[in-house]
């Protein structure tokens, strides 16, 4: 019989002819994988922050499916669904006997959630990532809610920066000169007057997005023993998200004048410093994004590319020189990631496998670049 393929034939069978397809015939044999050329690397984090479990449903860790589809569980978006998706897209590749120019690599890396830092952030320094070759990575993204599917391209810059003010102690029932909680005070109204700033920025331009504005957030307020003891020190941290387009060494002076304009005594630390932010390319020229925005044309999925507001594992690997996308391809889908009731539709995640099933044969076929050599 002359059929390409019977649906009851021997999978051995089904293998076999697969291999009679690939043409390696001299004088040019197609033998389909070149090693010489840079991997693709599917990276996801195993790690998930932690639950209320009171505010779920259902319990976060039973993945819980209800009568309409939805599975609830914490990491359901964030990004244990990605993860599997991956390994889903691969497995059915290799079942049907695929093999592609470049090597596909899949991480599944920890402490994503605490920053990375004995995860990805290692990872990367590291001799056996080297080994990967890695030429281009997908990590996570987001849920849109809407009928796109939203691609991040470069993340905003994390900077946790504690203030401390020093100043005169004394009893509180006095008018105390240079107390460590005015100079404090006047630091925090700069910051918050500058947040204020941003945020009409953001408000004002109704095609200005998240990742596109600096924001920043009081978190914490310390210092203080006693109601009638004015103290000798307070401290305020704050939660900065700079922009990629920020100068974050004039920013940083910023930080310093705005001090030294309180007063005596107040100094400012970094309890996390991120200062090399990266753009992944998001031109048609750049093979990568044309492989992997052609399949989402030919798919039909409106892609949305954006600059991830939060921090993610993306910003090690492009600092080390690994372009990457951030992307979770979830749709028609609110973003729950890290709140009560995480959840996504088996649909929806069936649908990104199909997705990935697509993705990956074009970005492992990307042609040589001068980056391979
Ligand atoms: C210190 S790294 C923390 C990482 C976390 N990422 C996300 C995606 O929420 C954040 O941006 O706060
Ligand atoms: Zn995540
Ligand atoms: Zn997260």
């Amino acid at each position: 019989m002359a059929s390409k393929g019977r649906e009851d034939e021997h999978p051995s069978v089904t293998l076999f002819r697969q291999y009679l397809r690939i043409r390696t015939v001299h004088p040019e044999p197609d033998y389909g994988t070149n090693p010489r050329l840079s991997s693709l690397l599917l990276n996801s984090h195993t790690d998930v922050v932690p639950v209320f479990k009171e505010h779920w449903s259902h319990d976060p860790f039973e993945a819980f499916k209800d009568a309409e589809g939805y599975i609830y569980a914490r990491g359901a978006q964030d990004m244990k669904c990605v993860s599997i998706q991956y390994l889903e897209a691969v497995r059915r590749l290799k079942a049907e006997g695929h093999h592609f120019p470049r090597t596909i690599h899949m991480t599944f890396v920890p402490d994503e959630e605490i920053g990375g830092f004995q995860g990805m952030k290692l990872f990367v320094q590291r001799p056996e990532f080297q080994a990967l070759r890695a030429g281009f990575a997908l990590d996570e993204g987001l849920a849109n809610p809407t009928d796109a599917f939203t691609v991040y391209y470069s993340e905003r810059s994390i900077w946790w920066v504690r203030i401390t003010s020093t100043g005169k102690p004394g009893h509180a029932s006095l008018f105390i000169e240079d107390t460590a909680a005015e100079k404090l005070h006047k630091v925090v109204s700069s910051i918050l007057a500058f947040r204020e700033k941003e945020r009409q920025r953001l408000q004002s331009n109704p095609h200005q997005k998240l990742g596109a504005v600096t924001t920043v957030n009081l978190t914490k307020l310390e210092g203080g023993t006693a109601f009638n003891v004015v103290p000798a020190t307070m401290s305020a941290s704050f939660d900065f998200r700079l922009a990629p387009d920020m100068d974050l060494k004039a920013f940083e002076e910023q930080l310093q004048s705005w001090c030294q304009a309180a007063g005596e005594g107040v100094t400012f630390e970094f309890v996390q410093k991120f200062m090399e932010p990266r753009v992944t390319s998001i031109d048609d020229s750049d093979p990568w994004w044309a492989a992997f925005s052609r399949v989402c044309k030919d798919m039909n999925l409106t892609l949305e590319p954006e600059i991830f507001p939060a921090a993610t594992d993306s910003r090690y690997l492009r600092k080390v020189g690994v372009p990457a996308l951030g992307f979770s391809p979830m749709n028609r889908t609110p973003r729950l990631l890290h709140d009560h009731d995480e959840r996504l539709h088996e649909d929806m995640f069936l649908h990104g496998v199909d997705i990935y099933t697509q993705l990956l044969p074009a970005l492992a076929s990307v042609p040589a670049l001068p980056s391979d050599s």
